[in-house]
């Protein structure tokens, strides 16, 4: 579905693509997850065929974006980091308008429109205005619009950016229904939760480039061990209480509030913290995370 080699994408001395190999197939969902600034965006406007490719060869559809742009773009949905609805217009006119844009005919457009709002779960809301709706509903509506000329890949950057955790919920069940009718989901995002819950592979991204690919599994198995004890001491006890414990795992990680050490198993860890005296103010065994995964690759967390 979509190919990419040696991509790279530059504004003037800022390199923001560094050359990425990436491979999306038919009906997966697949994840770009980084921080900021790692070129996410800007992957997915080169994608979107909106963006110039700066060097390196991409294909979407097997289409060349540079010649074939419009061609593409007629096949591919986009839903953009922020909302971009017509705020004078109704929620049904939001899409009925940009399905005629399309050159969607009427009576399709029509039909398609109530489709989509039952969809996205906005029927009640078909006549309020946008500034009405939620956060989650407008997010729902926007993808519902991208949607309309019914796209075989859908391209979702940070789709639930700012959505309180029961709106993220609902967003991601519709996005599960979409990917089991079949098509292509692309997503960025710094939310490791949401890469773990949708994508079924995904890049770690970085600075431009991919550290790592897989599934979330495989990433978590590769990259990191199947627990980690999290305690908690004092403030700026951490560096000390680390070369005290860094013999009780494969690996210790040291952050401004906590002490990470990843281990197979986490009970085992805090029963000898405790045989060597050390009172942690609190601990948590957890299961790993692709945050592990994130920390262990690029030595930073992704929310920095
Ligand atoms: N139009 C532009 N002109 C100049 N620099 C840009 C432009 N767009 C992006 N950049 C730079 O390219 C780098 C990558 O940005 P990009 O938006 O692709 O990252 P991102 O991973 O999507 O992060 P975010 O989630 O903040 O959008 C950043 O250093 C950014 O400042």
């Amino acid at each position: 579905m979509i190919s990419a080699s040696g991509l790279r994408k530059s504004f003037g001395d800022v390199e923001a693509v560094r050359g990425i190999d990436v491979e999306v197939r038919p009906g997966e969902a697949f994840g770009f997850l980084g921080p900021n600034g790692a070129g996410k965006s800007s992957t997915m406007r080169m994608i979107a065929a909106v963006s110039p490719v700066s060097a390196g060869t991409l294909r979407i559809f097997g289409l060349d974006p540079a010649t074939d742009g419009p061609a593409i773009r007629a096949r591919l949905g986009v839903c953009p980091q922020d909302d971009t609805l017509d705020t004078e217009l109704t929620v049904r006119d939001n899409l009925y308008v940009y399905g005629r844009y399309f050159g969607i005919p009427r009576a399709e457009v029509n039909q398609r429109t109530d489709e989509l709002l039952e969809f996205v779960q906005l029927t009640e809301k078909a006549k309020a205005k946008v500034d009405n709706l939620s956060g989650g509903m407008k997010r729902r509506l926007t993808i519902a619009r991208s949607l309309i000329n019914r796209p075989d890949i859908l391209l979702l950057d940070e789709p639930t950016t700012g959505l309180d955790p029961q709106a993220r919920h609902v967003l991601w069940d519709r996005l599960f229904r979409l990917k089991q009718s079949g098509v292509t989901l692309v997503i960025t995002t710094h939310y490791m939760d949401e890469a773990e819950q949708l994508c079924d592979r995904l890049v770690v991204m970085d600075k431009g480039l991919i550290a790592a690919e897989g599934s979330p599994l495989e990433l978590i198995r590769t990259h990191s061990t199947r627990e980690v004890a999290e305690l908690r001491f004092g403030a700026g006890e951490h560096e000390g209480v680390a070369a005290k414990v860094e013999d009780l795992g494969d690996r210790v990680e040291v952050l401004p509030d906590r002490l990470l050490v990843y281990t197979h198993d986490g009970e085992e860890v805090i029963a000898k913290v405790h045989e060597r005296g050390l009172e942690p103010a609190a601990v948590l065994v957890r299961r790993s995370t692709l945050e592990d995964v994130f920390l262990r690759l690029t030595g930073r967390t992704l929310v920095d």
